[in-house]
């Protein structure tokens, strides 16, 4: 990564992006203890890092830590080179799901409404058309037009993620945190969703921290993991981090990091993560 570098201005014709997001030395703790310290990282726009590690090993806290949720108790975090705050509309945001229940009055067109006006009702929208066809765009994206006007309850668990990601991207952010949003869907879906998210940031340059227990669904687009354990972190390549070496030091364990197919493994003698770990994880899911 070019950010940190530097830059002699004689010399230089092109300037260093500033990096979207830079965390820098940061401690994260509750009370007592502690989920992170001396964290650092720097995640340039356009790129797309996943959020990899066990339950409770801090990565939703990550995220909130971003949105202005959680303060860090060291060091700092900078968006666009400004603290976080609470209703940023540098930021989108795909919360882990919950269910809209039967009697949510909103239907699709609506939830994604929202995502366009979070940031706009400030300082009025004077362009109803605009509005909606910023919706519109936003559902297109997601594949969702045909189900935009039905209640969201009535939609199916899968549905209503398309429609949050719809959201999170209406606003037209410059950082997308996704905290799991491919849970639920059936992989046609996942991989839809995920290309959806790839080509975002290959087009507008948009940067994505993107929590998950399955790495596979998006190995393709990673361009660098951060996988905490337990306090414990390792940043860098999907090359350099999924390792046998890397994650049995991690875990503290021994861990087997196998490649299949394409795809990556992760087994290990108390902890098994990665595609295995997400079915005994998520309730929905069968363990076969
Ligand atoms: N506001 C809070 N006050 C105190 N403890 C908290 C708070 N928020 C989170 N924690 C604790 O911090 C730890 C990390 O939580 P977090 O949700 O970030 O984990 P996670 O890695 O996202 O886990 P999961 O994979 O289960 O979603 C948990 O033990 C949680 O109980």
């Amino acid at each position: 990564m070019s950010s940190g570098s530097v830059v002699d201005p004689d010399t230089a014709q092109e300037q260093t992006p500033l990096p979207a997001i830079a965390i820098s030395d940061a401690r994260l703790s509750f009370g007592a203890r502690v989920l992170w310290e001396h964290f650092d990282l720097d995640v340039s726009p356009g790129e797309f890092v996943a959020i990899l590690g066990p339950n409770g090993s801090g990565k939703s806290s990550l995220l909130k830590a971003l949105l202005g949720e959680h303060r860090v108790s060291a060091g700092s975090i900078t968006i666009d080179g400004i603290p976080p705050r609470r209703g940023s509309d540098r930021v989108g945001y795909i919360p882990q799901q919950q269910m809209h229940g039967l009697d949510t009055p909103l239907r699709g067109r609506d939830l994604v409404g929202l995502g366009v006006d979070g940031h706009r009702w400030g300082w009025g929208l004077r362009d109803r058309g605009l509005r909606s066809a910023a919706v519109r765009d936003a559902l297109a994206q997601v594949d969702a037009e045909h189900y935009a006007d039905q209640p969201v309850g009535l939609l199916s668990g899968g549905e209503q993620q398309r429609l949050r990601v719809a959201q999170a991207l209406a606003g037209d952010p410059g950082v997308l945190l996704c905290d799991e949003p491919l849970l639920s869907l059936d992989p046609a879906a996942q991989s839809r969703i995920a290309s959806l998210i790839d080509r975002r940031r290959r087009e507008h340059g948009t940067a994505v921290l993107f929590v998950t227990h399955e790495i596979n669904p998006i190995l393709q687009f990673v361009d660098r993991v951060v996988y905490l354990v337990d306090g414990r972190f390792r940043i860098g390549t999907p090359d350099e981090v999924m390792t046998s070496e890397t994650l049995s030091e991690l875990y503290g364990t021994g861990v087997d990091v196998v490649r299949v197919h394409g795809r990556i493994l992760v087994v290990g003698a108390d902890a098994v993560v990665g595609d295995v770990a997400s079915t005994h994880h998520h309730h929905d899911r069968v363990v076969r």
